[in-house]
């Protein structure tokens, strides 16, 4: 269970990016965050692994506060995929990159072989683990990123705009991955859609603070509240608001 109380956020800037947060993330659910531009949900998420520490309120993730002499035991159990894929894979080629996490966390070498392995056929790039990472398309190393994220097997893991870089297929494949993972997620992203997919609960920041917790198909089919927060309903669920409504 991920629990945040009254967490507050400011960068050095004076800038309040999240103010008065409360929320409670079940173990094993997958929970949305969404909001307009910067309505702070990669700062959330940053939180949430200890990039930043909360400047206000407590987080607690399965009963461990997070702080400082923490955050070694934090950061094994909650894995992040990065809202930039270039920001995660530094190594020269994919293998490594996947290898990394499992080797620095003390994994065996025939450990960390088959977690590579693993991971790698789970995200279908097993054609690219001798590739380099800086050479990939966007949607390869947005690929390459999530294995590198699952190989050390967190209990958690958070995403930022997972679908963003990938094609059609890519983002299909990645919403059966994630469905399929019995794990805590926590999916920062403007992709509704996906939403609707993947999880069934959304937390609508604006401005720093929690606007509306709840289903994505309750919450989203709301045009005023979709209006107030900045978000446009969903192409889908507008096509199944117009034909309720028909313009005469
Ligand atoms: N390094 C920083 N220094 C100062 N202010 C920052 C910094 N990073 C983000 N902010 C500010 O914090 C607020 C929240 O930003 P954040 O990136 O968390 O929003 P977001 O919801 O993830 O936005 P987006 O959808 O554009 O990615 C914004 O007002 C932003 O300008």
């Amino acid at each position: 269970m991920i629990r945040l109380q009254d967490v507050g956020f400011a960068y050095p800037d004076g800038n309040q990016a999240l103010d008065q947060i409360c929320l409670n993330i079940d173990k094993g659910s997958t929970v949305a965050i969404v909001g307009a531009n910067g309505a702070g949900k990669s700062t959330l998420l940053s939180l949430l692994v200890g990039i930043q520490m909360p400047k206000e309120g407590t987080i607690t993730i399965n009963d461990l506060v997070l702080n400082k002499s923490n955050l070694d035991k934090i950061r094994r159990m909650v894995g992040f995929v990065f809202q930039n894929p270039d920001d995660q894979l530094f190594m020269s080629r994919v293998s490594e990159d996947i290898a990394f996490g499992p080797r620095n966390y003390g994994c065996s070498a025939d450990e960390t072989e088959r977690r590579v392995k693993e991971t790698a056929e789970l995200l279908q790039i097993e054609h690219l683990l001798d590739r380099a990472p800086y050479k990939l398309s966007g949607g390869e190393k947005r690929s390459a990123a999530v294995a590198a994220t699952l190989a050390v097997k967190p209990e958690v893991v958070l995403l930022d705009e997972p679908s963003s870089f990938l094609d059609p297929r890519g983002r299909r494949n990645l919403i059966r991955l994630l469905g399929e993972l019995s794990l805590t997620k926590v999916i920062a992203t403007h992709d509704l859609d996906l939403v609707l997919d993947l999880c069934a609960r959304v937390v609508i920041l604006k401005k720093g603070s929690v606007f509306a917790d709840g289903s994505p198909y309750k919450l989203f089919r709301n045009e005023e509240l979709m209006e107030e927060c900045g978000l446009e309903v969903p192409l889908s669920l507008q096509r199944q608001l117009d034909a309720k409504n028909p313009q005469t």
